[in-house]
């Protein structure tokens, strides 16, 4: 049963909000963490700042004033092997052995070295690619620059799935497109990044397989907030962000995973912080890539913005990332009951789906006036985001965000709709 319904009906009073904050296990952990605003659901976007994260990030900051050079070396975590030994800390994360995860480079630039050293490795076989028609764009970007850079068109080897309404993507359908097209490479999200829907991993995977495709996925909006099994599944590769639901800042360093069958390939943008670690200071002609998903780094392990990532993770793992999905599906659960009862009748819709094991860590509300109610939410303090065309993307992240919060959120959202308050918003349509 949906957490936020007792026999169909809405607990839309807050002592109900304020009953389920008291019996919560991760309440405790709001303390940790300097929250903007008076309400941030806007997690899935950035994450707020814990004093973990403050602490790891001074501490860098403190070996680089006292150690200087020999940080690389002497650093309690030393700067030489940052990557891997971040790697190791979120391998559990992503349901990976610790050599087939590192921390390095952006999540863009990791599309472009594993999807570009994938198609190398295809050889023989058709560079068709499969995404779909609902991904975050840059994904697409970097595919088509990788196979534009190959001599390939783009437009006749990127094949899209698309949505049947605009909103989700059926499984079935990818299953589907396999069978229609010729296919090397399938890459998709965990979760789409408008509606939230959470999609099957496993099920991706097996039929790639079964066409002689590899999988590859985009985990940035599930990573820290949905557990994952990335080795047991048998994900060839995978990339995400870590300043979403890891909370380690704007820029944060991304991660990858690379499955050990294909640790050895060389990696499409080779750098020498992918080489062999033992030799790498030998300074050779010739790029030897490390035998682990550290080939896949390219240049100096960025140390400053990798950094908040030690403690951040120290956070995501003392609360264990099985109650941070427990209590993500309690509060979306919740959240959506709460637009049924108190928002349907003022033009709202929820798009995300409804079964708690769809759906990712954020609840996509739909209006017709999104972006300016949006603002208006943002000028109360009710912090979302919106995304064309009609999409209030909400986040309550499980580390951060109570009950009673989503509550305020909702009857804020009420009295905006109410009071058509959002009709005396500007929006400038930049960044959000
Ligand atoms: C699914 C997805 N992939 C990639 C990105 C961004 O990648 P980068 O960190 O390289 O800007 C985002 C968000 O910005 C995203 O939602
Ligand atoms: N990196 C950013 C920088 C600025 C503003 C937003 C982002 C996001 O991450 C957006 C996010 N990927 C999204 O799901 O819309």
């Amino acid at each position: 049963m949906d957490p936020g319904f007792d026999g169909g009906r809405a607990h839309d009073d807050v002592d109900y909000a304020r009953k389920r904050d008291a019996e919560d296990p991760l309440a405790e952990f709001r303390d940790r963490f300097d929250v903007p605003g008076e309400v941030y659901l806007d997690g899935n976007s950035l994450g707020p700042i814990s004093d973990a994260a403050e602490d790891s990030l001074e501490q860098a900051v403190e070996e680089w004033r006292e150690l200087g050079i020999e940080g690389w070396t002497d650093g309690e975590r030393p700067w030489f092997w940052y990557g891997e030994s971040l790697g190791e800390d979120l391998a559990p994360l992503v349901g990976a052995d610790p050599d087939e995860v590192v921390v390095a480079n952006s999540t863009t630039v990791n599309i472009h070295t594993l999807v570009g050293t994938f198609l190398d490795a295809l050889e023989d076989r058709p560079p068709g690619i499969l995404v779909n028609d609902l991904d975050f764009p840059t994904d697409h970007y970097a595919i088509r620059a990788q196979l534009r850079q190959r001599g390939y068109d783009p437009d006749d080897h990127l094949h899209l799935v698309e949505s049947r309404d605009g909103r989700t993507i059926d499984e079935a359908d990818v299953v589907d497109a396999l069978e229609e097209h010729d296919i090397g490479i399938v890459f998709m999200p965990s979760v789409l990044y408008r509606s939230g829907q959470l999609l099957d991993v496993e099920r991706i995977t097996e039929a790639a397989h079964d066409h002689g495709a590899l999988a590859g996925f985009d985990l940035a909006h599930t990573v820290g907030v949905v557990p994952h099994d990335c080795s047991s599944h048998g994900v060839d590769f995978a990339v995400w962000c870590s300043y979403k639901y890891l909370n380690a800042g704007p820029g944060a360093i991304a991660g990858l995973y690379v499955a050990e069958r294909h640790h050895g390939k060389t990696p499409a943008l080779a750098g020498w912080w992918g080489h062999e670690k033992e030799t790498q200071f030998e300074l050779r002609e010739r790029f030897t890539p490390a035998d682990s998903a550290g080939a896949w780094q390219i240049g100096t392990v960025p140390v400053l913005s990798a950094a908040p990532l030690a403690g951040a993770l120290e956070v995501v793992h003392e609360a264990g990332i099985d109650a941070i999905r427990e209590k993500s599906i309690a509060l979306t659960s919740y959240l959506i009951s709460l637009v049924d009862a108190k928002l349907a009748d003022l033009g709202c819709s929820v798009a995300t789906p409804r079964e708690p094991e769809r759906r990712g860590g954020h609840v996509a509300i739909t209006h017709p006036e999104a972006e300016r109610v949006s603002e208006a939410l943002r000028e109360r303090g009710l912090v979302v985001d919106f995304r064309p065309p009609d999409v209030i993307r909400v986040c309550p992240a499980p580390l951060y965000t109570g009950f009673v919060d989503v509550w305020e959120f909702a009857e804020g959202l009420r009295e905006i709709l109410a009071e058509r308050e959002y009709e005396n918003v500007d929006v400038d349509g930049t960044v959000s």
